[in-house]
């Protein structure tokens, strides 16, 4: 059920932002512990999970397939595995995680199971996933657009083996696959075919969660994953910060000159840091790592940039507010799949930043963003979290940015309005 919708005023600030933030785990790496925890022969611990719609729309799905997920602790989620069996129905909200890592899992449960979403989930790309699935030997409905609605008749197991997908369109197609075919009876070698797969830092937190569930992944040829079939272990899983979700934060230091601190960063990361450390300094801004944290300072000055955003696309929103503000024009390339997320981003992004009175060019794969003196205007949020969180950030230094819903940030971190307005006032 899609919520009611919560228009929002973006604070702006008055001055520079500095400040230390606490933000919640990583979407990707609790969607993969859950699944992970799911299959294992013992239960889990999952440490400093999320807690967002995303991830309570993942445990419930697990649930419904007979997985006990013990979310009470808040900050510690116990989970115990168990015969995996349908009927069952599955809300994937509008998370691709839940999309595209639970139908393999519902391929090993015995019974039917059937997933569906909010509207636009049943617009996201399942295609070549189901096909893969199919060729695994694993019986999958579909609607007549390919994806959901969609029912898999779990079998109680799958006989896995060779596959061939075209992951162009998604990375989520080739981690949803790898997450559970340790528990295939022949386990899986999974080949990319097409162009290149986005994403690779999500590829690689999957091998390396897979890894250290117990399971043994050949990934030393370039599109070609091969998990042989075995156990996967019980383990305490403990979460990293969302860096995607800290991103926002950062971006508020660049506009401001002001400096951001994200508490509780780890000293090794499987989320694409060095990559965002890169894309943040060539706008101008300064990217240390004090003991325990991740500080981003803005220096007073925002260039505009040119790159390709391939392996950090879910970024591209708050990339493209920044884009905005800067100095000078940015071309943001690389990302035609994200008109495959929660909205069609570029041309979200391209309506939006143009009402705000940027200069923007749409093209298939991308934006050029021109900035010009912006105004405040009425931003469409498209059930979008990160297309709420490019208009915050454009609204410290804009004012009169309206979003037309802020409720769509509980995908990934239901308190958003109030750290961001509690960020404004310390400005
Ligand atoms: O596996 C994951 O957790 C994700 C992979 C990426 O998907 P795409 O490859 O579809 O961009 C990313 O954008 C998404 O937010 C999360
Ligand atoms: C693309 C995103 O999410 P999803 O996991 O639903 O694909 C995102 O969070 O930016």
């Amino acid at each position: 059920m899609a919520a009611e919708l919560r228009p929002w005023l973006a604070p702006s600030a008055t001055g520079p932002v500095t400040t230390t933030v606490r933000l919640p785990g990583s979407k990707s790496m609790t969607a993969r512990a859950l699944i992970l925890a799911a299959l294992a022969d013992g239960s889990s611990v999952i440490e400093a999970p999320l807690e967002a719609r995303d991830t309570t729309l993942m445990s419930a799905g697990l649930r419904a397939l007979g997985v006990a997920v013990d979310t009470s602790a808040g900050d510690r989620w116990l989970v115990e595995p168990g015969p995996l069996r349908g009927p069952a129905r599955v809300d994937v909200g509008l998370a691709g995680t839940i999309m595209r890592f639970l139908p393999p899992v519902a391929g090993l449960a015995e019974g039917t199971v059937e997933f569906d979403g909010d509207p636009h989930a049943r617009k996201r790309p399942m295609g070549p996933i189901l096909d893969a699935l199919r060729s695994l030997g694993v019986r999958v409905e579909a609607s007549p657009t390919g994806g959901l609605p969609l029912t898999v008749h779990g079998a109680g197991q799958v006989e896995g083996g060779e596959a061939v997908v075209d992951a162009s369109g998604s990375s989520q197609f080739v981690s949803g696959l790898l997450l559970s075919a340790a528990r295939f009876s022949k386990g899986l070698t999974l080949r990319h075919a097409g162009p290149p797969v986005p994403s690779a830092p999500h590829l690689r937190m999957t091998t390396h969660m897979l890894r250290a569930a117990g399971a043994v992944v050949d990934e030393s040829v370039p599109d070609v994953w091969v998990v042989e079939p075995g156990p996967l272990r019980g383990r305490t899983w403990t979460i990293e910060p969302d860096l995607s979700g800290a991103l926002p934060f950062f971006a508020a230091a660049m506009v401001t000159g002001g400096a951001v601190t994200l508490a509780g960063w780890p000293a090794a990361s499987w989320q694409p840091v060095e990559r965002l450390a890169e894309l943040l300094t060539a706008f101008g801004a300064e990217v240390t790592r004090p003991a325990g944290g991740l500080t981003v300072r803005g220096t007073g000055t925002l260039r505009g940039v040119t790159a390709d955003l391939s392996e950090v696309s879910e970024m591209t929103p708050v990339l493209a507010a920044l884009a905005a503000l800067a100095d000078g024009p940015s071309e943001l390339r690389g990302v035609e799949h994200i008109r495959g997320h929660e909205t069609d981003r570029i041309a979200a992004l391209a309506a939006e930043l143009t009402k705000l009175g940027a200069g923007v060019t749409e093209f298939r794969d991308g934006l050029r963003i021109e900035p010009r003196p912006l105004r405040g205007a009425s931003f469409e949020t498209y059930a979008d979290h990160r297309m709420a969180h490019a208009a915050a950030v454009v609204g410290l230094s804009v004012p009169g940015v309206r979003l037309t819903d802020v409720g769509c940030t509980s995908k990934t971190l239901p308190e958003f309005p109030e750290l961001w307005a509690g960020l404004a006032a310390r400005s």
